[in-house]
């Protein structure tokens, strides 16, 4: 397998006559937490539904290793999403469920395994997220940051390669966001998965992001990409005002 997990190419997206973000071009590596970062409404969230094809492109493709994901027929498309964790931004956790019914879903619909083995992969996710001991609870007795961790140990329930995190620390207290932050990391580093992270929160981003993507709303471009720390110090004026860097020349 090659290092390239996620290739965007010539990816233009909209609504109807309407174009968000024009000639996406992007690879994501293998490993890395690639972020994709912008101010509210640049596009953030259509293009992470552009990646499981929850949304069909205006032009271009997104590839996933050397496979097109956006040409392949639907079985194709179902094999490759087989790879893929999501976690959306509201955890969209069964709210009838308990957690570990939740985690068992996937379980349930996407393998043979029976129900004790089930069981014991459920428990092992939820301790993974650090929910152990909480199996038997509804996603409503629990805190903001449990419910985003209970939704990371559903994402990952199926080992995925990928996971996909839609804006983690929203409405969370910054101390919840940076341990879900943490946690992320934890995750990518015992599990061996790449993470595509969208948000616009700036201590997620200069903390777990290998790279960045920065997508401007307005020009409706990317108009910047490289390692976060870097693209602060002497990224574009806009891109380093949005990262709390200095604005002012060298
Ligand atoms: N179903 C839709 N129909 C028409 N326009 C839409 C639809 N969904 C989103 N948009 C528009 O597309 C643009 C991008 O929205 P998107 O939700 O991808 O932004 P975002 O960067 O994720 O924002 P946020 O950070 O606030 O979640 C916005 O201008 C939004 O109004």
């Amino acid at each position: 397998m090659g290092d390239d997990v996620i290739s965007v190419r010539g990816l233009t997206m909209g609504f109807g006559d309407r174009v968000v973000m024009r000639d996406l071009d992007f690879t994501v590596h293998r490993g890395e937490v690639f972020v994709v970062m912008g101010a509210s409404g640049c596009g953030k969230t259509t293009l992470l539904r552009h990646l499981l094809g929850l949304q069909e492109p205006t032009a271009g493709e997104v590839r996933y290793d050397d496979e097109s994901f956006t040409s392949a027929p639907r079985d194709a498309r179902e094999r490759i999403l087989r790879r893929v964790g999501v976690l959306f931004q509201g955890s969209a956790l069964w709210t009838s469920m308990t957690l570990a019914e939740n985690v068992a879903l996937p379980l349930e619909q996407f393998t043979p395994l029976p129900a004790s083995s089930i069981r014991a992969v459920v428990r092992l996710k939820l301790s993974l997220v650090g929910l152990g001991g909480f199996e038997d609870y509804y996603p409503w007795e629990l805190s903001g940051g449990m419910q985003k961790r209970a939704g990371l140990a559903r994402a990952i329930s199926l080992d995925p390669e990928i996971l996909l995190i839609d804006e983690p620390s929203a409405s969370l207290d910054p101390p919840t966001a940076r341990r879900l932050d943490a946690l992320i990391l934890q995750l990518r580093d015992a599990l061996g998965t790449t993470a595509v992270v969208v948000t616009h929160d700036i201590a997620t981003i200069l903390g777990i992001g290998t790279r960045a993507l920065f997508l401007d709303g307005e020009a409706q471009r990317v108009i910047a990409e490289g390692a976060p720390a870097e693209l602060r110090s002497s990224g574009p004026a806009s891109v380093r005002a949005f990262l709390g860097g200095s604005v002012a020349r060298p």
